[in-house]
């Protein structure tokens, strides 16, 4: 079963078409990998899958419902969670902080509860300090909650990032090079942070530079050049697809 239907999805910029009539699909439970050389397109698909950028043509539908035209927040809101490159902690909040005040946003309780600290909304600061506290020790950073979020550690301040995401309840993940900058104890940290996210039940779609990353953790790949999807396969699959070796080859052969 699909949790995402990218259909025919095209974006183009100016003269240059940046995605050109792309199909896939990603199955509920499953970690994808979406990669392609400098320029393939990869970000610009991340773009419309999220609501930043409108397709010029094609679909993208979420648990089967089109999701094209929906502002970016609403598309957070119906269950697609997501990471940036760039990290975007508050720096001077705890790391519970940080995650805690991901998840006000979806609070129940109004302006009057809150005034008058109504047991309901105890209730559900309970409830989402207990959410925090479970994703932080999935994550492995629960010790370091009471820790300023800019003096982390950069690979922890990566995972707290993904912790935010988690703490959504998100239905599927996206995550944007999540291994840029980390070192290799770190990326291999992140490997297994990964396949506890998809053992827990949510599917993830992971954009990425790292090679032995995506061909580690992914349970299928998408491949993407100049635009256009040229192939799609089990990592043992992709690794040995002429096209895929002679697109990396042209462009950044040490990657492959
Ligand atoms: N906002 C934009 N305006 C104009 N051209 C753009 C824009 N965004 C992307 N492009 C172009 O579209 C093409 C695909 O870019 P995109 O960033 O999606 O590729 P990518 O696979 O994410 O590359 P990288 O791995 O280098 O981040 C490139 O030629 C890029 O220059």
């Amino acid at each position: 079963m699909n949790i995402l239907e990218v259909s025919q999805l095209t974006k183009t910029f100016g003269g240059l078409t940046a995605v050109s009539s792309v199909d896939f699909n990603i199955r509920k439970g499953e970690i994808l990998g979406l990669i392609g050389p400098n320029g393939a397109g990869k970000t610009t698909v991340f773009n419309l899958i999220t609501g930043i950028y409108q397709p010029d043509q094609g679909d993208v539908s979420l648990e089967g419902k089109s999701v094209v035209g929906s502002k970016p927040h609403v598309i957070a809101g119906s269950g697609i969670a997501r990471t940036f490159q760039t990290i975007r902690l508050f720096g001077t909040m705890t790391v519970l902080e940080n995650v805690m005040s991901g998840q006000h946003v979806r609070s129940r309780a109004g302006l009057w509860a809150s005034i008058f600290q109504s047991r309901q909304q105890k209730k559900e600061e309970e409830q989402i300090y207990q959410v925090a506290e479970e994703k932080l020790k999935l994550a492995k950073i629960w010790h370091v909650r009471n820790e300023l979020a800019k003096n982390l550690a950069y690979g922890d301040q990566r995972r707290l990032e993904i912790v935010r995401a988690l703490a959504t309840f998100p239905k599927l993940i996206i995550l944007d090079e999540p291994a840029g900058g980390l070192n290799e104890q770190e990326s291999f940290e992140l490997m297994g942070l990964i396949k506890t996210i998809r053992d827990s039940g949510i599917t993830v779609l992971l954009i990425e530079h790292d090679m032995s990353v995506v061909m580690n953790v992914s349970d299928r790949i998408v491949v993407l050049d100049n635009g256009e999807k040229i192939a799609e396969g089990t990592p043992e699959e992709i690794r040995a697809n002429e096209k895929v070796i002679e697109a990396y080859l042209g462009k950044q052969e040490d990657d492959f």
